[in-house]
């Protein structure tokens, strides 16, 4: 609640920053809003003048000359209104669809450029949902609720003047409603109380946000649920979340109960104190028919207030919710983006080795580093491995060679050249990173592949499907490469999605591969055929390969043993066996833990 709680004043005007020079349509838009709300009260005004001309010559009504002119020109007057309005919200929807269109390019843009590691901790669904939701949210604000809330408060004001026209004691009378109203609205959105409506939208779409993600973790562990026979408690956090919304909207539903109704009073209730006004006012009037014709006026002006007011409430909402979505929007556009280096201070990659000299790295608020010091090199052509046991810093490790974050000390070099130095196209270009989860896109499988090197023709792309020995999976259906990921009938084992993935990486062809070996594959073949694919795509790279099945990194040149985030042991296979150190008991476990597997296949097969 510090510094992002731009008042509603402020959220619009930056959010109009985002339609560029285009925002003078929505200042023009605007104007033509407030001229409406002024026009709006000018028929009223006229059809008084005909009340007024009729009542002075009744019951002879032919000789109301001027009433005639009168109703013209109060028709006049509501259809240059209405036309103000209708251009008003042209113009005001072209500048919401520029503000719309330019914030999520904006955000789009900068995602892309903040580091890789973001995504980690911010669930795609979780930036989708900021990026377009509150896009959407600020079109709707800029198209109608700001000319409409523009246009509500003119119409006071305009009223205000004309009141001095007629009787202005009824006139006062009549605003009482209004500043009550008015005074009930600040009472719930405008103090800054850490219940009121100020803070309500955000402490709502957090409350919201906690809700949905508590929610997706619940409909994912169901399969746990019913294998285990928990109840809905044991998904304490979703339960939490409920319960935490359910507080959260009650305290605001509380503090609101009491203004809501004096306001919805007060705007409904214009009569209760304009009539009894009247019947005090009436005995005290020298020209009856004129405070007849007066009182009329104020009749017809009740029922206006009431339809101003609510639009003032509604448009009062939208705004909080603009102010929330530019909160939000603010939240993703200041996140530090990755500096790419300018072209006559940049290195560049001279050949295919690898070094980290002295990096220490620690994941944004973590207390403690998860690696600290390490040292490495991994010369050109080279296989080195890391492995160790979970949460030791491997995949840290290897996510720091193509950027995925930057370390705090010491630095990571590529070919000779600092990573952080490096044009990113040219360092996208020398690193292929196979992770162990790599996810497909929805499109064909030719053009997941083709990822690697969109210029790839299709026979470069069949050649790298079947060096990651993807024939079967081509095989099995019959569009062959052009079947499309995720549509009906379509789905791809773990196992297959990796060799897809290791295609992609097999097509790009970078002199260097970071290599996240997946944990489980699903079965025996498709272990033994992922295997030869990565063969295929390590042969002459250079490799730094996170092994978790030892059996893999055996002939490795180098295999670095990773445990708390430091190198713990360095060595071939020979070399760390006949040290005995962690890696020799790691290896005696794993031993076990194949002979196990192959005599529980025998006792299973017997
Ligand atoms: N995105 C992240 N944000 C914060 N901490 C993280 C993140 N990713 C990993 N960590 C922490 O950093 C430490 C090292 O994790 P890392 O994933 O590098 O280990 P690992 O050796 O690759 O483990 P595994 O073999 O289980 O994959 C762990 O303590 C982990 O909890």
């Amino acid at each position: 609640m510090e510094k992002a709680e731009a008042r509603s004043g402020n959220a619009i005007a930056q959010l109009l920053k985002f339609a560029g020079p285009r925002r003078c349509l929505a200042y023009v838009g605007s104007a033509l809003a407030a001229l409406n709300g002024v026009l709006t009260i000018v028929p009223l005004v006229l059809v008084w003048f005909v009340l007024r001309d009729f009542v002075a010559v009744a019951p002879r009504y032919e000789l109301a000359a001027d009433a005639t002119l009168w109703a013209w020109l109060a028709f006049a007057v509501a259809v240059v209104g209405a036309l103000c309005y209708f251009a008003g919200l042209m113009l005001t929807h072209t500048a919401a669809f520029r503000v719309a269109a330019n914030m999520r390019k904006a955000c789009l843009a900068h995602v892309a450029k903040v580091p890789l590691g973001y995504f980690d901790a911010n669930a795609s669904g979780r930036l989708r949902r900021i990026i377009d939701g509150c896009a959407g949210q600020t079109e709707d604000v800029i198209a109608h609720k700001m000319p409409d809330f523009i246009a509500s408060c003119t119409a006071p004001v305009a009223f205000l003047v004309a009141m001095f026209l007629f009787d202005w004691v009824m006139g006062l009378v009549c605003l009482i409603p209004v500043a009550v109203s008015l005074f009930a609205m600040w009472w719930m959105m405008g103090r800054d109380v850490p219940e009121g409506g100020r803070f309500f939208m955000q402490r709502y779409q957090e409350a919201l946000n906690r809700m949905s993600t508590a929610a997706t973790e619940y409909v994912r562990g169901i399969p746990v649920v019913k294998v285990f026979q928990q109840t809905v408690h044991s998904f304490k956090a979703f339960h939490a979340a409920i319960i935490d919304y359910r507080d959260m909207a009650t305290q605001y539903v509380n503090f609101c109960r009491l203004p809501q109704v004096v306001q919805l009073v007060a705007i409904n209730g214009t009569f209760a104190v304009l009539v009894p006004a009247a019947i005090l006012l009436a005995a005290s009037a020298g020209d009856f028919a004129r405070f007849l014709t007066d009182f009329l006026f104020y009749v017809v002006f009740s029922a206006f207030t009431t339809t101003v007011m609510s639009k003032i409430m509604y448009a009062s909402e939208a705004l909080m919710m603009a102010e929330d979505s530019v909160r939000r929007v603010n939240e993703i556009l200041a996140v530090e983006p990755m500096e790419e280096v300018r072209s006559e201070a940049a290195e560049h990659v001279s050949d295919a080795s690898v070094a980290l000299r002295g990096v220490t790295f620690s994941y944004p608020g973590a207390a403690v580093p998860a690696v600290r010091d390490v040292t490495l090199e991994v010369p050109a052509g080279a296989t080195v491995a890391l492995v160790g046991p979970s949460g030791g810093g491997k995949s840290t490790l290897a996510s720091l060679i193509p950027r995925f974050w930057d370390p705090q000390e010491g630095t990571v070099a590529v070919g000779g050249a600092d990573v952080r130095a490096v044009p990113t196209a040219e360092l996208m270009d020398t690193v292929a990173f196979v992770f162990q989860n790599d996810r497909l896109f929805k499109g064909t499988l030719a053009d997941n592949i083709r990822m690697g090197r969109p210029d790839a023709s299709d026979e470069e792309v069949r050649a790298a499907a079947e060096a990651a020995q993807c024939a079967d999976i081509i095989a099995k259906f019959p569009e062959g490469l052009s079947t499309v990921v995720g549509s009906a009938g379509v789905y791809l084992s773990g196992g297959e999605c990796q060799r897809i993935a290791l295609a992609r990486a097999i097509l790009k062809d970078a002199p260097v591969v970071v290599l996240d070996e997946a944990t489980a594959f699903a079965d025996p073949e498709n272990e033994a055929l992922i295997q030869q694919a990565l063969g295929r795509l390590a042969a002459g790279k250079t490799v730094l390969m996170i092994a978790h099945r030892l059996s893999t990194v055996v002939d490795a040149d180098l295999i670095a043993v990773v445990d708390g985030g430091v190198i713990v042991e360095r060595g071939t296979h020979d070399e760390l066996l006949a040290a005995g150190g962690l890696y020799a008991r790691l290896w005696a476990n794993y031993q076990q833990a194949t002979q196990w597997k192959i005599e529980g296949g025998g006792a299973h097969a017997a």
